[in-house]
């Protein structure tokens, strides 16, 4: 049975078991595009992506399946390099509109961004790494996403705050790139000026 087979099982939900950690090269290989239409089996992994994150921040569900909590999760996280992304971000920031993104996201890019820069204040984490890594993950502050949907539709979405820094964080995902890649090694926590801090 191969991974993907397993994957896609009727009655499967994904769990920590099939999501793979830093050290295995798939984290570190260029995940291929998926063609158009797309088919079946990719339409049911990006469900099951996102049912993954609902889980993972479903107190009771979490505590049963011993799931850590998620609010982006890329195909090579599960030893599938292909480039889906889901992201589930309950954005309840007052400032902005109560705006929470789920979304399945297929061959995602980034096709405008702002100049200035952003992190979170607390860092970054992430389901492929046991290990708490501190520093700011600088990244862009606000970006355009052109992506197709489940239904094959080519969507644009502009993105700040806390979603922009998780789709960033998913698509790297899919580039081979790592959110430690990002940290000043020798100064973890300097800050160019502009730099806007995520609280
Ligand atoms: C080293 N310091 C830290 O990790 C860190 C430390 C403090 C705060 C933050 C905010 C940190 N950072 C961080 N916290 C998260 N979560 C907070 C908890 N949450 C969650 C957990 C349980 C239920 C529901 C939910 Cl919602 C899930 C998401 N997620 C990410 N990332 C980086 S971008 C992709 C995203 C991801 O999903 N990672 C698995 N970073
Ligand atoms: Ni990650």
């Amino acid at each position: 049975m191969t991974i993907l087979n397993e994957l896609l099982e009727e009655n499967h939900s994904i769990n920590m078991d099939d999501i793979i950690r830093e050290g295995n090269p798939t984290l570190r290989a260029m995940a291929d595009e998926i063609s158009l239409p797309i088919e079946k089996e990719w339409i049911t992994l990006g469900e099951k992506m996102l049912e993954f994150l609902r889980n993972s921040q479903d107190p009771v569900k979490s505590e049963e399946m011993g799931l850590r909590g998620g609010v982006g999760i890329a195909a090579p996280q599960l030893d599938v390099s292909k480039r889906i992304i889901a992201v589930l971000v309950p954005n309840d920031d007052l400032e902005n509109p109560a705006s929470l993104i789920e979304e399945i996201l297929y061959n995602p890019k980034i096709i405008a961004h702002s100049v200035q820069k952003a992190c979170l204040k607390d860092g970054e984490g992430c389901l492929s790494v046991d290990r708490e890594i501190q520093g700011f993950v600088v990244r862009y502050a606000r970006i355009t996403v052109q992506y197709t949907n489940k239904d094959g539709e080519t969507k644009k979405i502009k993105l700040r705050g806390y979603e922009a820094i998780v789709v960033q964080h998913e698509i790297d995902h899919l580039n081979g790139v790592m959110f430690f890649d990002h940290i000043n090694e020798l100064e973890p926590f300097k800050l160019e000026k502009g730099v806007l801090v995520l609280e």
